[in-house]
């Protein structure tokens, strides 16, 4: 054999996620216990026979969770098959009380589909493999919080029943970044569908599989023969999108030291350690026989035929920020900014038309958004106020009041203490003053200040900002600063 150096070798990346999202809805997915999680809420207290898996006890499909899987098959442009049917996955694990998830297996709801992503500023589409409905097991906690070192395990079936749809992709990513910027547009879609909530706790967890494939020169794409024989590890279980990142550079690093240094990786499951940074084997991958799938004959096959094209999705981000560019001429940085939620893109739209859309654009992108996050609140919190912000906007924008006060106190004072725009302007007086109180400020501040009078005819730069200061502190700051320096400069000219 020669031996080839490292640097000769063209060793790639392959990933492929599979994304389990909590779909939003009211109850469980085969029982009506509540989905509504408390922070102080007990474990095990919202529960039932059919979540605890007790013996005889019936599922029953919630409509509402086929609704919204029609809807996210609908976005990633998936076929929706006539008929579809669920399947017991068989394990045993404390989370799974019934020993078998109920999930579905060779007639998924979603078949096939792509989702379109940007990845520093280049488009990429990802094929999605499908896209299937599965109950929630239990959620386990580990005494000390690591699965690897814990001396005991709690288990909690609150969570257990809760719906989830499982995403998996084609292995179609090259490197970690983007798998990252597909969950960040995935994220996104499913917000705009209303079918999923990325604040709630555990709504994301991602399967991240990595494998290395060698290239030789010149080979364009990698043939599936390839992708089948590569050993893959499969990192389970990670929460946000930053750890899926990390975990899937860290698996990189790893699989291709070992290459490199002659030795095979093994095909595993592994655990990714997020204090430490680093994945850790858990044990080697199951095989799809280990699970023994069989249908769920307590569910009858499933038909949305008729259903289906009943069901609507609204405009998801990618049209809705070149309509925003079309219709209101935006940048597409602004574009972003607005669209980057329903909930900012819905309140942009409703206050554009009021106001010229760069000044509408600005208000919301920058300033409230801007704000908003300083305060770690969301356009949510501030939603039912639109009224009192498009005032905002209009006091700014008849000039009744500046820009600077509007931004720095009556916007602040509006989120701070929940007051209305024209209250906080009669409190702090900040209606711009009538002109001919600046006029008469103009003449005093002239006549007080002889000696900056004498350094601007001399043309000193600084000495007309001064006087522009003594103006404005004697209006208490309500003047209009270029309007003050226009006055100053005719009478000083003149
Ligand atoms: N060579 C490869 N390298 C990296 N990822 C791969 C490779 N081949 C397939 N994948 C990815 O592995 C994932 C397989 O997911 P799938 O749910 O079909 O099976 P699984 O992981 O065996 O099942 P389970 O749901 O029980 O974990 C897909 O996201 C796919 O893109
Ligand atoms: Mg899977
Ligand atoms: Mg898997």
């Amino acid at each position: 054999m020669t031996a080839q150096t490292a640097e000769q070798r063209d060793l790639t990346a392959v990933i492929g996620l599979e994304v389990h999202v909590q779909l939003e809805t009211a109850t469980k997915i085969f029982c009506g216990c509540s989905t509504d999680t408390a922070d102080d809420e007990a474990p095990n207290t919202r529960t039932c026979p059919v979540c605890l898996g007790l013996p005889g006890a019936l599922p029953v499909l919630n409509e509402g969770a086929v609704e919204a899987a029609v809807k996210v098959g609908k976005a990633l442009d998936s076929e929706i098959p006539e008929e579809t049917r669920f399947h017991r996955k068989n394990y045993y694990y404390p989370d799974l009380p019934k020993n078998f998830q109920i999930t579905q297996y060779d007639a998924p709801i979603c078949d096939g589909g792509e989702l379109e992503f940007s990845v520093d500023g280049e488009r990429r589409t990802v094929g999605i493999e499908r896209a299937h409905l599965e109950e929630d097991p239990g959620s386990l906690s580990h005494a000390g919080g690591s699965i690897d070192t814990a001396e005991y395990t709690l288990v909690d079936y609150n969570r257990a029943g809760t719906p989830l749809m499982e995403i998996v992709t084609e292995p179609d990513f090259r490197s970690a970044a983007e798998a990252r910027a597909f969950l960040t547009k995935l994220t996104e879609v499913l917000e705009y569908l209303g079918v999923f909530d990325v604040t709630r706790n555990g709504s994301l967890r991602v399967d991240a599989n990595l494998s290395i494939v060698e290239r030789s020169a010149g080979d364009g794409d990698i043939d599936g023969e390839t992708l089948e024989s590569a050993n893959r590890t499969e990192v389970k279980n990670i929460s946000s999108h930053k750890g899926a990142e990390k975990a899937l550079a860290y698996e990189e690093t790893r699989q291709k030291n070992a290459i490199q240094r002659g030795r095979e990786v093994e095909q595993e499951t592994r655990h990714w350690d997020e204090s430490r940074g680093i994945t850790v084997s858990m044990r080697s991958k199951e095989a799809e026989k280990d699970y023994r799938y069989f249908r769920e004959a307590d569910l009858p096959p499933l038909r949305v035929s008729d259903w289906k094209d009943e069901i609507e999705i609204p405009e998801l981000p990618d049209a809705r920020r070149e309509r925003f560019r079309e219709e209101f001429g935006l940048d597409r940085e602004s574009a972003e900014k607005l669209t980057s939620t329903k909930q900012v893109a819905d309140f942009y739209e409703r206050i554009a038309g009021s106001f010229d859309p760069d000044t509408a654009a600005t208000w919301v992108a920058d300033n409230l958004l801007g704000e908003l996050n300083y305060r770690d609140m969301s356009i949510t919190d501030v939603e039912d106020r639109l009224e009192e912000f498009t005032r905002l906007v209009e006091l700014v924008d008849a000039e009744e009041i500046t820009v600077k006060n509007a931004e720095e106190i009556v916007l602040r004072r509006m989120l701070d203490d929940g007051l209305d725009p024209d209250g906080i302007v009669e409190r702090e007086g900040l209606g711009k003053t009538d002109a001919d109180v600046v006029e008469t400020a103009v003449a005093e501040a002239i006549e007080e200040n002889a000696g900056a009078v004498e350094d601007y005819h001399a043309g000193e730069d600084g000495a007309l900002n001064f006087l522009v200061g003594q103006v404005m502190g004697k209006t208490q700051g309500s003047a209009d600063p270029g309007t003050v320096n226009e006055l100053l400069r005719e009478r000083l000219d003149g």
